[in-house]
């Protein structure tokens, strides 16, 4: 049977067949085995129902149009897919307290994706002065360098017709921001009803209780899906180049007219982006933070290379083990 995985049920992907019947799964080994594949939600699977077995085994996991990929935070140099097969990522952020470099990051991994990208600047209720909402309306449009931003308030049923009209029929969302921005109460905006349990915010720092555990994927009346992800604490950086070739390209668009080839745009003769700088059209911040996250999958993949280096002359170790 060929199904879709719309949620993870306590590690256990639940899958939806073509049918409508959902079933929890397991993996067979020989997907566990040695290639480490773990469907996840959006994943199109084959699955087969043993009999005398109380799950369904996924036999095989389809060839993935895209994916959402962070750095495992458990592991120390391998990927973990939070969903796959989606058309669009939204990334949310709190108009109040929002934080550029998490941003910066979000967009880094959401391009990555190919999918389209679309910001939403939440609890603009929050907000009652017009200045301050335009000043960080701008420094957030420098960031997203054309792509939409919309700004929402879960008590302005506008704002929110306006994310359903970005999620059409067929299609499938994902939703990103940190614990507490608003997600699950958007999501039940959208869908009608309490679907996803909503935490109560902590007054004295604003921070929000962690309540989303499932990357669940809700169908939104006269819309497409939406999958809520939960208060991802850490979006570390996994083969991110293109994404951040995205997310900057104001500034790589300027490297390509240094002298030299490999500028590091610090002391070099001929830096164009040091230039932009100081003639003031490219952000100091921007360069900052392109090279954090540079710096940041550049020692990504020399930990990884590392680690293939050491499988590669001892072999598997845990094979190594069980043979001796
Ligand atoms: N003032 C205001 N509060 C909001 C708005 N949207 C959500 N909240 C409140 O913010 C708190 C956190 O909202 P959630 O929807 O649970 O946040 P979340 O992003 O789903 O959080 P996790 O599930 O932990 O990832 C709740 O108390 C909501 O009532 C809004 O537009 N304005
Ligand atoms: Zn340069």
């Amino acid at each position: 049977m060929r199904g879709t995985v719309v949620k993870l049920d306590r590690g256990y992907p639940l899958v939806r067949s073509e049918d409508g019947v959902e079933c929890r799964c397991e993996h067979a080994t020989s997907l566990v085995k040695g290639a480490r594949v773990r469907a996840t939600t959006g994943d199109v699977v084959e699955f087969s129902m043993p009999a005398g077995h109380d799950k369904g085994v996924i036999e095989k996991v389809l060839p993935r149009r895209n994916a959402f990929v962070r750095k495992d935070p458990a592991e120390r140099s391998i990927p973990q897919v939070l969903a796959a097969n989606f058309d669009t990522v939204m990334v949310a952020e709190p108009l109040q307290g929002i934080s550029i470099r998490r941003l910066e990051r979000e967009l880094v991994l959401a391009y990555k994706s190919d999918a389209q990208v679309i910001v939403l600047l939440t609890k603009a209720d929050l907000i009652e002065d017009e200045t301050e909402l335009a000043e960080v309306r701008g420094l957030v449009e420098r960031v997203a360098q054309g792509t939409d931003v919309l700004v929402i308030s879960a008590n302005d049923p506008a704002s929110v017709e306006a994310v359903r009209a970005k999620v059409p029929e067929g299609t499938v969302a994902i939703l990103l921001g940190k614990s507490g921005v608003g997600k699950s109460s958007l999501v039940n905006l959208l869908v009608g009803s309490e679907v996803q349990a909503t935490g109560s915010i902590r007054e004295r720092d604003g921070r929000g209780r962690h309540t989303t555990v499932s990357r669940e994927m809700v169908e939104i009346p006269g819309g497409g899906c939406v999958v809520d992800m939960p208060g991802i604490r850490g979006l570390a950086l996994w083969d991110a180049d293109e994404g951040i070739g995205a997310a900057f390209s104001d500034v790589e668009e300027l490297a390509e007219s240094c002298k030299f080839r490999d500028c590091r745009h610090e002391n070099e003769p001929g830096c164009a982006v040091r230039a932009a700088i100081k003639a003031g059209t490219l952000a100091p911040e921007r360069l900052e933070s392109y090279r954090r996250l540079k710096d940041e999958t550049e020692h990504l993949r020399k930990r990884d290379e590392e680690a293939q280096r050491i499988r590669s002359r001892t072999g598997h170790p845990r094979r190594r083990r069980r043979n001796n």
